[in-house]
C-alpha cells in the first residue's frame, strides 16, 4: 500500500511524461550532470530501438530522466555532483524503475482496459439509447400491428362464423330441394297413378256400358227363344221327320260294322293259311339248300382237283411260252438293231429338223424297217439349182424303227422278249448307242428324273416285268435276284451302288472248260427278293442311288449328258419248287440280263476343255472299240477279236456271244444340224445289222478251237467232256455265266451237299465280266475266285460247272455244313433325294403295263406319248410334202419358221 501510494505521484507524472519527447526536457543550464543524463537517455533510445527494453521501459526511463533532470535541476542545482555518483543512482533507479515499469505496464494495461471498457460502455450506453428509441418505435408499431392483426382476426372469425350461418343455411336450403324434388316425383307417380286409374276407370266404364247393351241384347233374344219356343211347343212335324232319318242313318252304320266284323275274320283265317304255306315253303327252301351246299361241296372237291390240273397246265403253258419266247428269239438273231428317233424337245425350237422316212417299201419284201435321210453330201450345187431333190440314203432293214411317236412302252413291247428268256435262264444283252442327247438315257430309263411314271424307259420295266415274273411263277418256282450297277468312266470302272466312289479292280478268271478267261469287277452285289418277291423298295432305292452317282455334265448337246457308260446286270436264279426236289437235285436256272446305257458319241470340240477332251476321246476311242468288235463278230473271216482293247468290252465281252440275245438301239437325233452324227450311226446299226446276218459269234468262236468252244458251250451237259479236255489239269474257275448258266434240267447235278440253292452266295456277275463279293459277317474279306481253286479242279474231273459251283458253295460254307451268314450290303443313301417320280413309282407302273402271258408280246396301239412332239411334227403325207412338212416349227408355242420350199 505504501509502495502504491509512494508511486501514485510519478505515476501521473509518467502519464504526462509518456506523451513527451526527451527533447522535451530541456536541460537546465550550468547543471554538472547535464551530460551524463543524455547518455542514459541516448543508450535508452539506442536499446528502444534496437528492442533491447520495451518501449514502455523505454518511456519510464525517459519520463524518469526527465523527472530527474527536473529534479535535479531543482534539488541539485549545485557545481561540483559528481557524474558517477549521479550515474550510480541512475543505475539504481534504472534498476528499479524496470520492475515497477512491469508493474506499471500492467496498471497502464489496467488503465488502458478500463479506459476502454468506460468508452465501450459509453458507446453501449450510446448505442442503447440510440435504439432504445427505435426499440420503442418499434414496440409501439408492433403493438399497433398486433392491434390491426387482433383486429383483423376477429373480422376473419367473423366473416367464417357468417360462411358458416351460410353453409347452414345452403345445406337447410338442399335438403330443401331434395325434399322439393321427392315431392315433385311423388307427385309425378301420382299423376301417373292418377291417369292409369283414370284410364282403369274410363275402361270400366266403357265395360260397364258394354255389359248394359250385352245385357240388353240377351234379354231381347231371351224375349226372341220365349217367342220360338212358344212356336215350338205348338209342335210341328219337321222335327219328326229328322228324327226319322236320325235313326236310318244309325241302322245303316250298325249294319256296315257287322260286315266289317265279318271280312276281318275272314282275314284272319287267310292269315293264319299263308302263315301255314310259308312254313312249308321255308321247310322245302332248307332242304334244298342243304342239298345245295352239298353240290357245291362236290363241285368244289372238282374244282380244286381240276385247279390243280390248271395250275400244272399254266406252269406247262408258261414253259411252252417261254421255249416259244425263246425260239422267236432266236429265228430273229442274236443280234438284233432297232433305231429310235428322238422326238422334237421344247430345246430344239428354232432347230431345223433332219428328214426322216422310216416306211420305206422294198419290192417284194412289203415294208421294211429302214431309216431313209436325205444325202445332203452328193447334194451338188448344180443339181440344186436344177431343183433336184437330194437323194434319199436308206439304212437298214431294221428289226424295228421307232419314229419320233413311239413312246418307251413301245420300244419295251419289242423288247421285252429278250429280257423274257434272261428271266428264264438265258443270257441278254440291250445297249443304246447313239449321239449325245439322242435319247439313250431316255430310253434306258436310268435318270433319276422322270416326270411320270409312264415315261419309265426300259430298266424300271424290266424291273416291273420281273416282279409281275416272280409272282406269277410263285407256286412253282422260287427265285433269287442279285443286282450290280457298274460305270465305267476313262477306262476306270465304279460301282454305281456303292456309297464310294472308289474304283473297282477288274480281274481276270479261267472260264471252267475253256481256255478262255474273262474279266469281272470284283465288287459287291445287292440281293434284290426277299420272301419270293422283287423287293421293289431295295430295287428303287439301288437305281436312285445309280442315278444319283452316275457322272453326268452339261454339254452343247445335253444338259444332263452321261459322262460314262453305265451297265445294270441282273442275275435271276429261279429254283423249281418240285421239280427234281425229292432226289435233292431241284431244277435250276440262272440267267443274266445286261442293261447298257452307253455315253454319248460326240464329234470332236475344238472349244471344249482339257476334261472335256480327254472324256470325250476315252468315249469315242470305247464306242470305237465296241463297233470294231461287232463288225469282227459279224464277219466270218476274221481272226481276231478286239474285246480287250478298251475296258467297255472287256466286261461286255461274255454276254456278246455264248448264245446271247442281244438288242442294239441305235439312237438319232432328229435335227439337221446332227446330219453327221445321225448317218454315223445309222451305218453303225446297219454293220451291226450285217454282223447279225452271219450270226453272231462269242469270241470263243474265233479265238478258240472248235473242240473248246463246243466244250464251253456244252459243258453242263456233257460231264465227261472236261475230263477229256487238257484243261482239267489247270485249276479253273466256272463262269457259270458261261455255258454253265444256262437251264439244263436233265442234266443238273446234285445240288450241294449243305442244302439247297437258297444259300449260294449272292455271286452277280455270271453270264458278264465281273464277279460279285460277298461281305458277311465273320466271312472275312471277299472270296477270291482262286481261293477255291482245288475245289475247281476236284469238280472239274467230273465234268460238271455246276457241280463246280456246288462245290465252291460248300468251301465257302465251312464243312461243317452250317448255312453262310446273312448277306450285309453296305451302302448310305439316305442323304441322296428322292427323284420326283421314283423308281418305285415308275417300276410300279411298268409292272401293270404287261402280265407273264402274253408271250410273244402283243403290240401296243401307237399312242403318241409327246403329244408336243406329234404336234409340232405332224406326220407328210408324200414324200416330198414330207420333207417339205419337217421344217414346220419345232414347238406348238415356239416361234413358227416358213415352209422351206426347195
Ligand atoms: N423319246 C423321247 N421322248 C421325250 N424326250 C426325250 C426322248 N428321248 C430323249 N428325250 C429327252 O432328250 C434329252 C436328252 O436325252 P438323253 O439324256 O436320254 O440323251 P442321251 O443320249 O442319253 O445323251 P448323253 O449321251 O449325253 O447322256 C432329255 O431331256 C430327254 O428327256
Amino acid at each position: 500500500m505504501s509502495g502504491r501510494s509512494q508511486h501514485q505521484p510519478h505515476q501521473i507524472h509518467r502519464q504526462r511524461a509518456f506523451s513527451r519527447s526527451p527533447d522535451d526536457y530541456p536541460v537546465p543550464p550550468g547543471s554538472p550532470n547535464i551530460p551524463a543524463l543524455r547518455d542514459v537517455e541516448a543508450e535508452v533510445e539506442r536499446l528502444a530501438l534496437v528492442n533491447d527494453i520495451g518501449q514502455s521501459t523505454a518511456d519510464v526511463v525517459r519520463a524518469f530522466c526527465a523527472y530527474m533532470r527536473e529534479d535535479l535541476n531543482l534539488k541539485y542545482n549545485v557545481e561540483g555532483t559528481t557524474p558517477k555518483t549521479v550515474e550510480q543512482a541512475l543505475r539504481a533507479v534504472l534498476d528499479k524503475a524496470t520492475v515497477c515499469s512491469k508493474m506499471q505496464d500492467c496498471v497502464t494495461y489496467l488503465e488502458i482496459c478500463r479506459n476502454d471498457h468506460a468508452k465501450s460502455d459509453a458507446r453501449i450506453v450510446q448505442f442503447v439509447e440510440k435504439h432504445d428509441n427505435a426499440i420503442q418505435d418499434h414496440i409501439k408499431r408492433e403493438t399497433e400491428k398486433e392491434a390491426m392483426k387482433q383486429k383483423e382476426w376477429q373480422r376473419f372469425n367473423d366473416l367464417i362464423e357468417y360462411k358458416f350461418e351460410m353453409l347452414g343455411k345452403l345445406i337447410e336450403g338442399d335438403e330443401a330441394t331434395n325434399e322439393l324434388k321427392k315431392k315433385a316425383s311423388q307427385s309425378d307417380m301420382l299423376q301417373n297413378k292418377n291417369s292409369t286409374l283414370q284410364q282403369l276407370l274410363d275402361e270400366a266404364t266403357a265395360a260397364v256400358k258394354e255389359m248394359h247393351r250385352e245385357t240388353e241384347a240377351k234379354t231381347s233374344e231371351i224375349r226372341k227363344l220365349q217367342g220360338e219356343l212358344q212356336g215350338l211347343s205348338n209342335g210341328d212335324a219337321t222335327t219328326q221327320r229328322s228324327l226319322i232319318d236320325a235313326n236310318k242313318r244309325a241302322d245303316q252304320k250298325e249294319k256296315a260294322l257287322r260286315d266289317a266284323a265279318q271280312e276281318a275274320e275272314s282275314l284272319r283265317q287267310d292269315k293264319a293259311n299263308l302263315e301255314a304255306e310259308l312254313r312249308q315253303v321255308q321247310d322245302t327252301l332248307k332242304e334244298d339248300l342243304e342239298n345245295t351246299r352239298d353240290e357245291l361241296r362236290a363241285l368244289k372237291n372238282v374244282h380244286r382237283q381240276g385247279d390243280e390240273k390248271l395250275t400244272k397246265k399254266l406252269a406247262k403253258s408258261l414253259e411252252a411260252n417261254a421255249k416259244l419266247y425263246e425260239e422267236l428269239c432266236d429265228a430273229k438273231g442274236s443280234l438284233r438293231v432297232m433305231t429310235r428317233v428322238r422326238p422334237l424337245l421344247d430345246a430344239d425350237a428354232g432347230e431345223e429338223v433332219e428328214y426322216f422316212d422310216t416306211e420305206r417299201t422294198s419290192e417284194g419284201l412289203g415294208k421294211v424297217q429302214s431309216v431313209g435321210i436325205p444325202d445332203y453330201r452328193h447334194w451338188s450345187i448344180p443339181a440344186q439349182q436344177r431343183g433336184e431333190e437330194p437323194k434319199i440314203e436308206y439304212y437298214g432293214d431294221f428289226e424295228h424303227v421307232f419314229d419320233k411317236q413311239a413312246a418307251n412302252a413301245d420300244v419295251f413291247d419289242e423288247v421285252k422278249p429278250v429280257i423274257g428268256t434272261a428271266f428264264n435262264g438265258k443270257k441278254a444283252c440291250i445297249f443304246a448307242y447313239g449321239q449325245s442327247g439322242s435319247g439313250k438315257t431316255h430310253t434306258l430309263g436310268t435318270a433319276a428324273m422322270a416326270a411320270t411314271p409312264e415315261e419309265g424307259g426300259i430298266i424300271p420295266r424290266s424291273l416291273g416285268m420281273l416282279a409281275q415274273w416272280i409272282s406269277s411263277r410263285k407256286d412253282t418256282w422260287s427265285y433269287t435276284v442279285h443286282a450290280q450297277f457298274l460305270e465305267i468312266y476313262s477306262e476306270k470302272v465304279y460301282d454305281l451302288l456303292a456309297g464310294t466312289r472308289e474304283e473297282v479292280k477288274i480281274k481276270v478268271e479261267p472260264v471252267l472248260g475253256t481256255k478262255q478267261t474273262h474279266h469281272y469287277a470284283d465288287c459287291s452285289s445287292r440281293e434284290v427278293t426277299r420272301d419270293d418277291e422283287l423287293d421293289m423298295d431295295e430295287v428303287a432305292g439301288l437305281l436312285d442311288t445309280a442315278a444319283k452317282n452316275r457322272r453326268v455334265r452339261s454339254t452343247v448337246k445335253n444338259d444332263q449328258s452321261s459322262r460314262s457308260h453305265s451297265i445294270l446286270t441282273l442275275r435271276v436264279v429261279g429254283t423249281h419248287r418240285t421239280e427234281g426236289a425229292e432226289n435233292g437235285q431241284p431244277r435250276r436256272t440262272e440267267g443274266v440280263v445286261n442293261l447298257v446305257d452307253l455315253a454319248g458319241s460326240e464329234k470332236f470340240d475344238m472349244s471344249a476343255d482339257k476334261t472335256s477332251t480327254i472324256e470325250g476321246t476315252q468315249i469315242n476311242l470305247s464306242l470305237s472299240v465296241l463297233r470294231k468288235v461287232i463288225e469282227q463278230m459279224g464277219n466270218p473271216k476274221a481272226t481276231r477279236t478286239s474285246f480287250r482293247e478298251s475296258m467297255l468290252t472287256k466286261l461286255l465281252e461274255p454276254c456278246l456271244g455264248n448264245g446271247s440275245k442281244v438288242i442294239m438301239l441305235a439312237m438319232v437325233s432328229p435335227l439337221k444340224k446332227d446330219y453327221d452324227e445321225t448317218k454315223n450311226t445309222l451305218k453303225f446299226a446297219k454293220e451291226a445289222k450285217s454282223a447279225k446276218m452271219q450270226t453272231i459269234r462269242g469270241p470263243d468262236n474265233l479265238t478258240r478251237s472248235p473242240t473248246l468252244a463246243s466244250a464251253s458251250s456244252s459243258s453242263a451237259s456233257s460231264p465227261s467232256h472236261s475230263s477229256r479236255s487238257a484243261i482239267n489239269r489247270t485249276p479253273r474257275i466256272p463262269v457259270p455265266g458261261g455255258a454253265a448258266a444256262k437251264s439244263s434240267p436233265v442234266s443238273r447235278p446234285p445240288l450241294s451237299r449243305s442244302g439247297t440253292f437258297q444259300q449260294t452266295p449272292p455271286r452277280l456277275n455270271t453270264g458278264v465280266a465281273s464277279r460279285s463279293r460277298i461281305t458277311s459277317p465273320g466271312s472275312g474279306s471277299a472270296r477270291t475266285p482262286q481261293s477255291s481253286s482245288l475245289n475247281a479242279l476236284k469238280s472239274t474231273n467230273t465234268g460238271d460247272a455246276q457241280r463246280y459251283r456246288e462245290e465252291r458253295e460248300f468251301s465257302r460254307i465251312g464243312r461243317s455244313g452250317k448255312p453262310p451268314a446273312p448277306l450285309v450290303i453296305e451302302r448310305d443313301i439316305s442323304s441322296l433325294p428322292l427323284s420326283p417320280s421314283s423308281f418305285r413309282e415308275r417300276i410300279a407302273s411298268a409292272q401293270g403295263c404287261h402280265d407273264n402271258d402274253d408271250y410273244p408280246p402283243v403290240p401296243r396301239p401307237k399312242t403318241p406319248t409327246t403329244p408336243t412332239s406329234e404336234s409340232r411334227v405332224p406326220r407328210p403325207t408324200s414324200k416330198l410334202g414330207r420333207r417339205n412338212a419337217v421344217r414346220r416349227p419345232s414347238t406348238a408355242s415356239g416361234p413358227r419358221r416358213e415352209t422351206e420350199n426347195e
